[in-house]
């Protein structure tokens, strides 16, 4: 890897590449991609693997008919898994390791800094971790859903450089090329709009879950912490051969040059907001004045039951999303609040030493 500030790399591969006939997995498209992680390896840039395919590859044990049903697809992952994990792991001369993980796992701190740390062992034994969202068990509640946005939190978790999206176009393009034969591909995206967003359809492949959106998600995630993030087309050997020569195949999303603290990036980009907190239209924030001073005489509402340590949304009565937070109270207790006239509740609440809102783990939310 001619760039010398990669140490870290997490590349992702989605189930076109690994189960294209969605009947069991081929490593036909898979050899220079593993080519690739060795070379990676040879010259001293540590690799995380995100694969998808478990569904795919344990969808032809299953009759035709089944697949829709959340059931049949958990069950399919369960029994395609291995399968995904073998394939890769013949065309390794060296050990592999499974990670399969949910949002809960994710969007937990203390498992969050778990993931990091049994990560963080796993590179420094040359061992290749292989991540997969955990399909057997996900619910709707616990899912990521798409493996696009798993690995930008796995390149968050794991401090990458550089996100590496293999997907089976050459990148974004202006519009879906495969309804537009003159879209224009895009080279380098700079800062993630609105704009950029409209260009993205969603999953095309017969097996794919994220499509282009999800890849854009995925990058704006990975750039606010700092990880260039690039869609590579990863049917193509020629892809692999210019990032090798520290060129852009693809797409390539630069990162923030002030990337969020990490801490402030788990909550914006990791966590998922269990509850709300409103506050009167007036409230505001900025870079001096955090969620920590939000006092209890600005609240006007509380949303949805969470506890203390949870992430919450923190916005204004008329829907502004002001900012995502962990919460040092209940909502049982702020709803009591809230409807208290009492100011010598509000005052006590006040004086105590912990503030509503947690700064440290707290992100503002951009403007809409
Ligand atoms: N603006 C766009 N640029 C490129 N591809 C797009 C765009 N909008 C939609 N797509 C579709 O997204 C597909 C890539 O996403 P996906 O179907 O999830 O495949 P994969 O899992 O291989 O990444 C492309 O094949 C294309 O059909
Ligand atoms: N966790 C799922 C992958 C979901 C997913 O995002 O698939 P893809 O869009 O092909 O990358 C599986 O292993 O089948």
């Amino acid at each position: 890897m001619n760039n010398p500030s990669w140490n870290r790399i997490v590349i992702k591969v989605g189930s076109a590449l690994i189960a294209p006939e969605r009947n069991g997995c081929s490593s036909h498209y898979l050899l220079s991609i593993a080519s690739f992680i060795v070379r990676c390896r040879q010259q001293g840039t540590q690799v995380v693997l995100v694969s998808s395919g478990s569904v795919a590859a344990g969808a032809h044990l299953f009759e035709e008919t089944q697949g829709s049903a959340i059931s049949d697809k958990k069950a399919m992952a369960a029994a395609g898994q291995t399968e995904m994990m073998a394939t890769w792991d013949r065309l390794f001369d060296f050990s592999s390791a499974q990670i399969l993980l949910t949002h809960a796992d994710l969007r937990d701190r203390e498992r969050f800094l778990s993931i990091r740390e049994t990560m963080d062992s796993l590179l420094d034994n040359d061992i290749l971790p292989i991540v997969n969202e955990n399909d057997t068990i996900t619910t709707d509640r616990l899912k990521v859903g798409d493996n696009d946005n798993l690995s930008a939190m796995v390149a968050a978790a794991a401090n990458a450089d550089a996100l590496i999206i293999c997907s089976d176009i050459d990148g974004l393009f202006d519009s879906n090329p495969q309804l537009n034969p003159d879209a224009l591909l895009i080279s380098e995206v700079n800062e993630i709009t609105e704009q950029i967003y409209a260009m993205a359809g969603g999953a095309t492949s017969a097996v794919g879950t994220g499509g282009m959106k999800t890849k854009i998600q995925a990058a704006e995630k990975a750039v606010s912490q700092g990880i260039s993030t690039y869609i590579i087309n990863g049917f193509k050997q020629e892809s692999f051969d210019a990032l090798l020569q520290g060129k852009n195949p693809g797409t390539v999303f630069h990162p923030h040059e002030t990337p969020l603290q990490e801490s402030k990036h788990w909550v914006r980009h990791t966590t998922k907001a269990l509850g709300e907190i409103v506050v009167d239209d007036e409230f505001s924030l900025s870079p001096e004045r955090g969620v920590d001073y939000l006092s209890s005489s600005d609240l006007i509402g509380v949303v949805g039951e969470f506890a203390v340590g949870d992430v919450v949304l923190l916005r204004t009565g008329s829907g502004e999303k002001l900012a995502k937070a962990k919460t040092n109270y209940s909502s049982c207790l702020l709803d009591f609040v809230t409807k208290q006239d009492d100011d010598a509740l509000n005052q006590q609440i006040d004086r105590t030493p912990k503030p509503i809102l947690s700064d440290k783990f707290s992100a503002m939310m951009e403007t809409q």
